[in-house]
Order: structure tokens, then C-alpha cells, then sequence
């Protein structure tokens, strides 16, 4: 149990809040630093300490460093649409790089000595043969995935020159919410698979389009590895744990290592909510990888972090009972 300060930038979104969640539980106190542009203070359950403040007011966040002295910073807070990013790049390299590099010039100006960082799958672009491991080549195909490169280097660098150690935890595809739905993905512009299938079934999408029917997969359509948000929200706190036990600075994948396909989606979605819901098929979404599937034994081998929701079933049933409250049905 610890009673350290810790600040979580974006920590009222859709992945801080289960993380928010986990660390009050585990005996943190936690500070989040959020803007709301897609967050919600509901999604704090434990009454957790809130400023809303952007990660560009530099004089904000010095204060929030001075008042609370944490002793880690878990860094969420950035704009997370990949297509928007191709239209409107400078928002990212303004909202996930410059941001990024504001809080690591905080980090460094008031000794903050750990560090946690969201990366992405979205950093390997095309992986060779559709499986990402830490050591892959990482190519970027848009500005989301550069901007997120970029941070990744920034933080590497600033580390090596500045005492600060970290782990930059690169996510697959996060699904499903918390068991008890006290939170999940609120944006109802969502993009996701799993949330668009489950609001087809309640009826708030006319359906859902397969985008690409033609991959060189085993049903054609596209294989992503599924991890539920609560054993991702896990991954930060033995991330933590790692850190808080002197270890080095790391980069991990988070992912079980496992791809379902589109086709399967659908179909658990189906099986879970008991609606036939439609289901057309149409082209590939451009710059959409076939297959992306993680090398995944590094972080259970390193951080000792084993996943208790590994099944699309659960991730399936825990994302429908939330879109359900949320709808309020
Ligand atoms: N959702 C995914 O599938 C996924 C996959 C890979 C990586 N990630 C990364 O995980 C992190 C969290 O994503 P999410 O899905 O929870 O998104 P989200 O939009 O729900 O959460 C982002 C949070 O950051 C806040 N925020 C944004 N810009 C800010 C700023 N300038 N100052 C202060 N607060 C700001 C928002 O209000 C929101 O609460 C992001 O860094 C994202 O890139 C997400
Ligand atoms: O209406 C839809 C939505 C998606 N898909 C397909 O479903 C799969 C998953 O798509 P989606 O849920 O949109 O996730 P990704 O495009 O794989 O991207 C997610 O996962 C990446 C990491 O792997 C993150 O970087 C991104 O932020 C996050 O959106 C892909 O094959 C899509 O082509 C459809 O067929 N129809």
C-alpha cells in the first residue's frame, strides 16, 4: 500500500479512469490533471483530487508539481483519432508531442523521478507478418502514431540525461469497460469495432460495415489482438510497482498476443446481446493494417503482469453492459 502523490494527465478518460480507479484502490492518492475536452469528472469514483487544467498551461501544471509533489506522473492526455490526425496533424504534434514535452520539461524542473507513458500499436505501422514485438521496426503510417513516436523518444532522451525513469506501454486494441460499469468509452463518436457493433445492436448505428473482406486472413476480414481495459488499467499499476522497485526504463507491448477477426467480433457481439443487428461489407478503411497482433511475453516476463479478462466473451459482455447504461436501457 502506498500513500504517494501520483499525477494522472487524462485521467478522466475512457482508459485513465479505469487506471484512476485501480490506483485509489490500491492506496494512492490521486491527483488527475484534465481539460474534460473528452473526459468526465463522473468517470472519478473515488473522489479523486481533479484539476481541470490543460497541459498546455505550463503555470497551472508548475502549480499542481509544487503542490502535491507526486512521485510519478502516469501520462494519458492526448487527441486519439487516427484518421482526424491525416486532416489535422498539427493538432496532434501539438496536443500529444508539445504537450508531452511540456510535462516531461515540468517532470524535470521538479524532480519527478518515474514515469508512465500511453503508446500505441499504431507505432509499427505494417508489421511484418502482422505480429509487433517491442524490437520490431516502428514506421508510423499517420501523425497519431508519429506524434506518439516522437513522445517515445523525447522521453527516452530526457531519461538518460535527467534521472527519470519509465515505461512507455504500447496499447493494442483496448475494449470493453469496467466489470461493474462504473466507467467505460463515453465518446459516442467512437470508432471501435466492439463499441460501434454493440451500439448497432441497440439500435443507435443503422449497423455495422466490415471494412475489407479481401485481407489475406483465414474469413478476409481484419485480425486485431482485443485487450479488456482492465487488464490494461493492470499493466499500469505493475508498471508502477516495477518502477517503484528501481527497475530500468522499458518499452512494452500490451496485448495478449492473440488476434480475433472482424467477422468473430460481430458474431460474439451477436451471441452477447441476443440482436441480429446488420451487417454489410464494404472496402478496406485506408491505412488499415490486415493483421496486428502483439508479441506479448515481455511484459508478463519483466512486470510480472498476468491478465484475469483474457476472452472476447468478457470483453464483449463488459462493453454491451455498459453501452447499455450509458443508453440507459
Ligand atoms: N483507446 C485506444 O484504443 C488507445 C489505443 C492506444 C493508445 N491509446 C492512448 O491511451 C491514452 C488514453 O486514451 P483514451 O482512449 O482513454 O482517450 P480519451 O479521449 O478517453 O482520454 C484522453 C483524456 O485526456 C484529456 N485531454 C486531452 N487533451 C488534453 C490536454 N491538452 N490537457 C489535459 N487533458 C487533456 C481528455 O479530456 C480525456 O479525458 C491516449 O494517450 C491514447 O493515445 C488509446
Ligand atoms: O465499423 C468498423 C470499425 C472497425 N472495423 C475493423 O475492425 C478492426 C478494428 O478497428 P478499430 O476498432 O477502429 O481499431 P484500430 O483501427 O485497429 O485502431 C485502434 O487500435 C490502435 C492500436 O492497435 C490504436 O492506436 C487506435 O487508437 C485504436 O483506434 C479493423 O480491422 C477495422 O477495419 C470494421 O470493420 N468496421
Amino acid at each position: 500500500m502506498s500513500t504517494e502523490h501520483v499525477l494522472v494527465t487524462g485521467g478522466a478518460g475512457y482508459i485513465g479512469s479505469h487506471v484512476v480507479r485501480q490506483l485509489s484502490e490500491a492506496g494512492y492518492r490521486v491527483i488527475v490533471y484534465d481539460n474534460l475536452s473528452t473526459g468526465s469528472a463522473e468517470a472519478l469514483v473515488h473522489g479523486e483530487t481533479l484539476v481541470v487544467g490543460d497541459l498546455e498551461d505550463t503555470g497551472k501544471l508548475d502549480g499542481v508539481f509544487r503542490s502535491y509533489a507526486p512521485a510519478a506522473v502516469l501520462h494519458f492526455a492526448a487527441a486519439i483519432v487516427a484518421p482526424e490526425s491525416v486532416s489535422d496533424p498539427l493538432k496532434y504534434y501539438a496536443n500529444n508531442t508539445a504537450n508531452t514535452l511540456r510535462l516531461l520539461q515540468a517532470c524535470v524542473r521538479h524532480g519527478v523521478g518515474r514515469f508512465i507513458f500511453s503508446s500505441t500499436a499504431a507505432v509499427y505501422g505494417f508489421p511484418e507478418g502482422g505480429i509487433a514485438a517491442e524490437s520490431s521496426p516502428t514506421v508510423p503510417i499517420n501523425p497519431y502514431g508519429t506524434s506518439k513516436l516522437m513522445s517515445e523518444w523525447m522521453l527516452r532522451d530526457t531519461a538518460l540525461a535527467h534521472g527519470l525513469r519509465y515505461v512507455a506501454l504500447r496499447y493494442f486494441n483496448v475494449a470493453g469497460a469496467d466489470p461493474q460499469s462504473r466507467m467505460g468509452q463515453r465518446t459516442p463518436e467512437a470508432t471501435h469495432l466492439i463499441k460501434v457493433s454493440c451500439q448497432a445492436a441497440l439500435g443507435m448505428r443503422q449497423g455495422v460495415s466490415i471494412f475489407g473482406t479481401d485481407y489475406p486472413t483465414a474469413d478476409g476480414t481484419g485480425i486485431r489482438d482485443y485487450i479488456h481495459v482492465e487488464d490494461l488499467a493492470a499493466a499500469h499499476l505493475a508498471a508502477l510497482a516495477y518502477l517503484e522497485r528501481e527497475g530500468e526504463s522499458d518499452t512494452f507491448n500490451v496485448g495478449y498476443g492473440r488476434g480475433s477477426s472482424v467477422r468473430e467480433v460481430i458474431r460474439v457481439v451477436r451471441e452477447v446481446s441476443g440482436i441480429d443487428f446488420p451487417v454489410t461489407e464494404a472496402a478496406r478503411r485506408p491505412g488499415d493494417p490486415g493483421e496486428l497482433v502483439a508479441r506479448a511475453d515481455r511484459i508478463r516476463n519483466v512486470l510480472g503482469w498476468e491478465p484475469k479478462f483474457d476472452d472476447l466473451q468478457t470483453i464483449v459482455a463488459d462493453a454491451w453492459r455498459w453501452e447499455r447504461k450509458l443508453a440507459g436501457v
